[in-house]
C-alpha cells in the first residue's frame, strides 16, 4: 500500500541530510509502528508521504499514486495528523469535524451521520456541543484523529498521535486505532516512547539518522543471539521459594534467578525444547506452579536491543580499523 524506494530529503542547502536512502514498503490492512530518537526522520517521512514536503529525490507511493505527481489522488486516500496541529478554539467538536467534512467535500447530506458516527468512534458523542477549547488533551487528539477520517481514508498517517498523553487518554487512544485496525485501515503510526504500540504493530521500523537500521515484525525484528529467553514464574503460595531458585540454578540452561516481588524471573539460554524442560523438571519436583511465560518484549526493547547492536558493530568496526 505504501511504497518508498531510494528517499532522499536534504535541508539547509543539502549541509542537513534528514533522509538517506530511504527503502521501506507497508502492506495493506496492515499497522506499521515508526520508531526511532527524536530528529531520525520520521516526520520528514510522514510529511512527504502526506504531500506536504516535496523529497529532495527518490520516490513513494501510496495505493500506486506517486506523491509527489498524483498529489491529489494521494490526499483521496490518506488521513493524516501531524504531531502537532491547531483546533479552531471557537467551534465546538461537532462544528470542528464539520468544518473540516466540508473541506474534504463530504456530501452536506451524509455529514451529519458521518460525524455523529466518528464521534461515537472517538468516544467524543457526549462532548460533540462543548468548545474545543475545553477539551482535554487526550480528547483534542481522539478529535484529531476523527479529522483525519472525515473523509473515510484507506490510509492513515499518524505523527506521535500520543504524545504528551497520560497513561489512561493513551489507552484510549490505543482502543480507537484497534477498532481502526479491525477496520481494515491501513496505519503507519510514529512513536519514540510508546510500548504500548507494541501489541498494536503487526511490523515495525526502526528510523536512526535518517535511515532504516531495522525493519518486520516485532518479533522477528529482536535477534536473539543465543535464544536468550526471560521467564516469569509464580508458584502457589505454600510453596517453598529457596528451594525453587536452588533447583531452577542447578539447570544448566538457567543463567540468572531472581525474585520480583511474588514471582521469579529467570533469564535462560536455549529454545523452547529447553524452556519447556524447566518446566517439566519443576513439575516433576512436585512444584506447584501457577504461571510460567516467556517475558514478551515491546517496542523500546526493540529499538534499544537495534540500536545497542549497530553502536557494537560501530565499535568493532573501528576497533577492527586500528588494528
Ligand atoms: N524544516 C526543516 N528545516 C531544517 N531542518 C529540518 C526541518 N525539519 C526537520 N529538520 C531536521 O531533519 C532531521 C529529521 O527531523 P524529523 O522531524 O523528520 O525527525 P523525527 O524523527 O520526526 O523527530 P521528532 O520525533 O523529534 O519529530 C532533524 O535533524 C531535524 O532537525
Amino acid at each position: 500500500m505504501i511504497k518508498i524506494e531510494g528517499l532522499r530529503k536534504e535541508y539547509k542547502n543539502g549541509s542537513l541530510v534528514a533522509l538517506d536512502n530511504l527503502h521501506l514498503q507497508i502492506e495493506q490492512g496492515t499497522v506499521f509502528g515508526f520508531i526511532g530518537p527524536n530528529g531520525a526522520g520520521k516526520s520528514t517521512t510522514m510529511l512527504i508521504l502526506a504531500t506536504l514536503l516535496t523529497p529532495t529525490s527518490g520516490h513513494a507511493e501510496i495505493g500506486g499514486f506517486h506523491v509527489v505527481k498524483q498529489g491529489d489522488q494521494v490526499r483521496r486516500l490518506i488521513g493524516y495528523m501531524p504531531d502537532f496541529f491547531g483546533v479552531y478554539d471557537n467551534l465546538t467538536a461537532y462544528e470542528y469535524l464539520e468544518f473540516y467534512a466540508s473541506c474534504y467535500g463530504v456530501d452536506k447530506e451524509i455529514q451529519q451521520r458521518v460525524i455523529t458516527d466518528l464521534l461515537e468512534l472517538v468516544n467524543l458523542i457526549d462532548k460533540r456541543q462543548q468548545p474545543v477549547d475545553g477539551l482535554s488533551r487526550g480528547m483534542k487528539q481522539r478529535l484529531g484523529l476523527a479529522r483525519s477520517l472525515v473523509h473515510d481514508p484507506a490510509v492513515l498517517i499518524l505523527d506521535e498521535p500520543a504524545s504528551g498523553l497520560d497513561p489512561r487518554a493513551r489507552i484510549e487512544f490505543r482502543e480507537v486505532l484497534k477498532e481502526l485496525r479491525s477496520m481494515g485501515k491501513t496505519i503507519m503510526i510514529s512513536s519514540h516512547i510508546l510500548p504500548e504500540l507494541a501489541d498494536l504493530c503487526d511490523t515495525i521500523g526502526v528510523m536512526e539518522h535518517g535511515k532504516l537500521i531495522a525493519s518486520g515484525p516485532v518479533d522477528q525484528l529482536i535477534q536473539k543471539p543465543k535464544e536468550e529467553r526471560l521467564l516469569e514464574l509464580r508458584l502457589l503460595a505454600d510453596q517453598q521459594i529457596e528451594e525453587v531458585k536452588e533447583l531452577l540454578q542447578a539447570d544448566p540452561n538457567v543463567q540468572s534467578v531472581e525474585e520480583d516481588q511474588e514471582q521469579l524471573l529467570i533469564q535462560m539460554v536455549g529454545n523452547e525444547q529447553q524452556q519447556a524442560d524447566i518446566l517439566m523438571n519443576l513439575i516433576t519436583k512436585e512444584i506447584k506452579v501457577v504461571h510460567f511465560a516467556e517475558v514478551s518484549v515491546n517496542i523500546e526493547d526493540v529499538f534499544l536491543q537495534v540500536t545497542e547492536q549497530r553502536e557494537e558493530a560501530n565499535v568493532n568496526e573501528h576497533s577492527n580499523e586500528t588494528i
